[in-house]
C-alpha cells in the first residue's frame, strides 16, 4: 500500500526526548501525526498488568499492532515509542534513535523519580547502545539514523533535519521507494555497529518491553518553556525596548541587532516577510522581525515603508486638509530558514500634528492619538494603545494556541 507521507519511529532510552521530537515534527509538517504508543497502550488497554518492580504496563504487542494499524499503513505518524522491533518492515521509511550522554539521562530520570532498578537498567540500556542495535537488526540500514539528543539546540537541529528530509513521494512501494536519508547526509552521525554477538538485549528485554508513565509530562513541559522565548532582530533599539515590556515576562525576548536590508518598492506585508526570510538565513534559527509604517489617509496609506525624517513627514501634508494617518505594525516569525514566516500586524489610528514632547523615538512626537502624540505618553501608555502593543497581543494569541493544540 503505497502512502503520500512517510512513517516514522523516533526511538530511544526513555528520557532521550522522543515525545518532545515528535510533538514539534508533527506541528512542524502538514499532515504527521504524533503516535504516541505509550497513550495508545493505556487508553486501548493493550496491555497485560502493571509490573509493580518497574512501575510500568507489560505491553500486550499484539493487541498494540491490530489497534494502530489501520492509522499506521494510511501514513503520516511519527511513532514515539522506545522499542521499535515490533513493527513490520513495510510500515517504516524511517527510523531516528536518538542518543543522550549518559550523565544527562541520570539526570533526567532521577528527575523522573524512576526507581533504582529501573533507572539503571535504562543507563545500561543507552551505554550498550541497546535501542540502536535493535534498530539496525530490525530495518534496512540506510533507513536507521543515530541523533544526538543532549540539549534543545540538538532537538531543534534535528527537527529540521529530519523535516528537510520529508518529501513529498509515494511512500511503502517497495524497498528503498520511501527513502528519506542519504549515506552521505549522515556522514557526521556514521552509526558503528557493534558484535551482534555481544549483543545485550536478552538480558534487558524488560527495559524494551515496559512502557514509563512519566515521559510526556516533563517532555510536555519542556515543549512550553522552549516556545514562550523569540529572537527579535532590530537594529533598533526602542522597538526592542517596547518589544519587551510588552512580551516580557510571558514570552522571553532575546535579540540581535542586525540591520537587515529592507526590499524597496513593495507592501509592508512583503517587506516584512522578506526582512524575516533574511534573518532567518543570518542567524540559522528562529527568529522575530518587524516593520512599522505610517500611512496617510490623503495619500492613498503613502508613505507606507518609505518613511522619513518626521519633518519630511509634516510636510508631506501640508497642502492637505485630512491629516488622518494609521501606524502600521507588522511583526513575522519564522521557525527556521526556509519556513514560510507568520504575519501578525496591528494597526491604531490617528493623525499628525506639529511635533510635541520629546524626541526619542521616530515620529512619536508628531502621531496623536487621542489628545496626546506618542511622544507626549507614559511608556505604558503607549504600550497599551499602540500599533507595536496590538500586533504583539496577536503573536501572544498565536503562541498560546501552539502550546494548546
Ligand atoms: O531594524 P529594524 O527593526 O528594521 O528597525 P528600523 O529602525 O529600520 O525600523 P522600521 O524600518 O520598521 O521603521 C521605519 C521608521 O519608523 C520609525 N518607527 C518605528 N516604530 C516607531 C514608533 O513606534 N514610534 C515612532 N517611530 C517609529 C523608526 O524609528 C524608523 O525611522
Ligand atoms: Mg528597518
Amino acid at each position: 500500500m503505497s502512502r503520500s507521507l512517510p512513517n516514522i519511529i523516533i526511538t530511544g532510552t526513555p528520557g532521550v526526548g522522543k515525545t518532545l521530537h515528535c510533538e514539534l515534527l508533527a506541528e512542524r509538517v502538514p499532515g504527521m501525526k504524533h503516535l504516541s504508543v505509550n497513550d495508545v497502550v493505556k487508553e486501548k488497554e493493550c496491555h497485560e498488568g502493571y509490573d509493580e518492580e518497574f512501575q510500568s504496563w507489560i505491553v500486550d504487542e499484539d493487541k498494540l499492532l491490530d489497534t494502530i494499524e489501520e492509522q499506521v499503513k494510511a501514513g503520516g505518524c511519527i511513532i514515539d515509542w522506545h522499542a521499535c522491533d515490533l513493527f513490520p518492515k513495510s510500515w517504516i521509511d524511517l527510523v531516528v534513535v536518538l542518543r543522550v550522554d549518559h550523565t544527562t539521562l541520570y539526570d533526567r530520570l532521577k528527575a523522573r523519580n524512576y526507581p533504582e532498578n529501573k533507572l539503571q537498567e535504562n543507563l545500561d540500556s543507552e551505554i550498550m547502545e541497546v535501542l540502536l542495535q535493535e534498530a539496525r537488526d530490525s530495518y534496512d540500514e540506510e533507513i536507521v539514523v543515530e541523533l544526538q539528543s543532549n540539549d534543545t539546540e540538538d532537538m531543534e537541529s534535528n527537527v529540521d533535519r529530519i523535516e528537510a528530509w520529508i518529501p513529498q513521494r509515494n511512500y511503502g512501494e517497495g524497498p528503498g521507494s520511501g527513502r528519506i536519508v542519504k549515506e552521505d547526509d549522515y556522514s557526521d552521525n556514521k552509526i558503528d555497529i557493534s558484535n551482534n554477538e555481544q549483543n545485550p538485549k536478552p538480558s534487558l528485554w524488560r527495559v524494551l518491553n515496559v512502557i514509563s508513565n512519566t515521559v510526556p509530562r516533563k517532555a510536555l513541559k519542556m515543549a512550553h518553556d522552549i516556545r514562550q522565548q523569540v529572537n527579535f532582530i532590530t537594529g533598533n533599539k526602542n522597538k526592542l525596548t517596547e518589544v519587551k515590556a510588552i512580551l516580557e515576562p510571558a514570552i522571553q525576548v532575546d535579540s540581535r541587532a542586525l540591520d537587515l536590508i529592507e526590499v524597496q518598492a513593495a507592501t509592508m506585508e512583503e517587506v516584512t516577510i522578506d526582512k524575516c526570510r533574511r534573518a532567518a538565513d543570518l542567524v540559522m534559527g528562529p527568529v522575530l522581525v518587524e516593520d512599522t509604517c505610517l500611512c496617510f489617509d490623503a495619500l492613498n496609506d503613502l508613505p507606507g515603508p518609505y518613511i522619513l525624517g518626521h519633518d519630511g513627514l509634516n510636510k508631506l501634508l501640508a497642502g492637505h486638509e485630512d491629516k488622518s494617518a494609521k501606524a502600521v505594525c507588522t511583526f513575522a516569525y519564522s521557525a527556521g530558514p526556509g519556513h514560510e514566516p507568520i504575519l501578525f500586524q496591528g494597526i491604531t489610528e490617528g493623525k499628525i500634528v506639529p511635533a510635541r514632547g520629546p524626541a526619542n523615538f521616530g515620529w512619536d512626537p508628531i502621531f496623536e492619538y487621542e489628545g496626546k502624540t506618542y511622544a507626549e505618553m507614559t511608556k505604558e501608555e503607549k504600550n497599551k494603545i499602540s500599533h507595536r502593543f496590538k500586533a504583539l497581543q496577536k503573536l501572544q494569541a498565536w503562541f498560546k494556541l501552539q502550546l494548546t493544540t
